[in-house]
């Protein structure tokens, strides 16, 4: 099923413009939403969630109207904010029961073998008897994703759920993700370029509640071959550098130099040596192209 946004725009009271007359269609699969903070990655994800209302433009989830039939979008819906709040002192076990029962699992059998389902898929079968309260992070993550999947949705929104994560538990999370969206549609907002690499199959970058690109990770690369050129220079040259050259970034070497990539059609001077883009680069062109030009 098709996610298609139209035209929508929201301003907050405070006259914020957090989506800025955004149109975008998402496919199945996982879908990366790139974007610094306060890019309107949570707004755009609370609207299409049916949290808040937009001002104007439409959004339709294959034949349903999202801001007209709410009720008809949270029955297909899977969302995961980006805090979950405070966790009772139950097991998770318990707790994904009591969860499916609120969402209408009346059924004991039933309901006992959803819960064990979703545990298993988290890889939180083992700890079920657990606190939640006591979780680490990411396996409060995973317990996140393991609610929203009770209700077999089809649409499955999580909002920067790598952030604060160590990288063995961001890596478990993203592979518990990838095998949750094989066959729907997974909205996975980010401001970690490594992460979109790693798990989407498409994304776009956001910023000023707008979309920068819509592209995959493979093709946004690949369109920048021959373009990027990496130098090393000394410290204290990174200003003129700066002045002279498009940087996207520099690294700090061990012996204080630093290494800059740089965005240039043709090679920028004799010390410059070709390299292969990364996703980094992508998105910092599209940022830096985003900027406002100074009279
Ligand atoms: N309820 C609100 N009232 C007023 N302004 C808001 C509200 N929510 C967000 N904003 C503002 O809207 C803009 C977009 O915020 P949003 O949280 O959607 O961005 P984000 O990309 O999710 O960023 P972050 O990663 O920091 O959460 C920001 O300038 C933010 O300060």
């Amino acid at each position: 099923m098709k996610l298609v946004i139209k035209n929508l725009t929201k301003t907050y009271k405070n006259g914020v413009k957090a989506i800025d007359n955004l149109s975008i269609e998402i496919g199945t699969g996982m879908f990366g939403l790139l974007g610094p903070n306060g890019a309107g990655k949570s707004s755009l994800m609370r609207t299409i969630a049916t949290l808040q209302s937009p001002d104007s433009g439409s959004i339709t989830f294959g034949d349903i109207n999202v801001l007209e039939d709410n009720m008809s979008l949270r029955k297909v819906l899977g969302y995961l904010p980006q805090s979950f709040g405070v966790y009772p002192k139950m097991s998770a076990e318990d707790l994904l029961d009591y969860f499916a029962t609120l969402k209408g699992v009346s059924n004991n059998d039933e309901r006992k073998a959803i819960v064990k389902e979703v545990l298993e898929i988290t890889n939180l079968y083992d700890v079920r008897r657990k606190h939640v309260a006591g979780y680490s992070g990411g396996m409060k993550q995973r317990f996140g994703i393991a609610q929203l999947l009770l209700n077999n949705p089809k649409l499955i929104i999580v909002d920067e759920p790598t952030a604060g994560l160590d990288p063995a538990e961001r890596h478990r999370f993203l592979n518990v993700l990838r095998e949750v969206g094989t066959n729907c549609t997974v909205i996975f907002s980010t401001h970690i370029v490594e992460d979109v690499k790693e798990l989407c199959n498409e994304m776009a970058i956001l910023n000023g509640g707008k979309i920068l690109k819509h592209t995959t990770p493979l093709e946004a690369t690949q369109e920048l071959e021959g373009s990027i050129w990496t130098k090393i220079i000394q410290r204290e040259d990174l200003d003129a550098a700066e002045a002279s050259f498009n940087i996207l970034s520099s690294n700090y070497n061990q012996d204080n130099t630093l290494n800059i990539r740089v965005h240039a059609l043709e090679k920028p001077s004799e010390e410059f040596v070709a390299t292969k883009p990364q996703l980094d680069d992508v998105y910092f062109i599209a940022l830096k192209q985003d900027e406002p030009v100074l009279a």
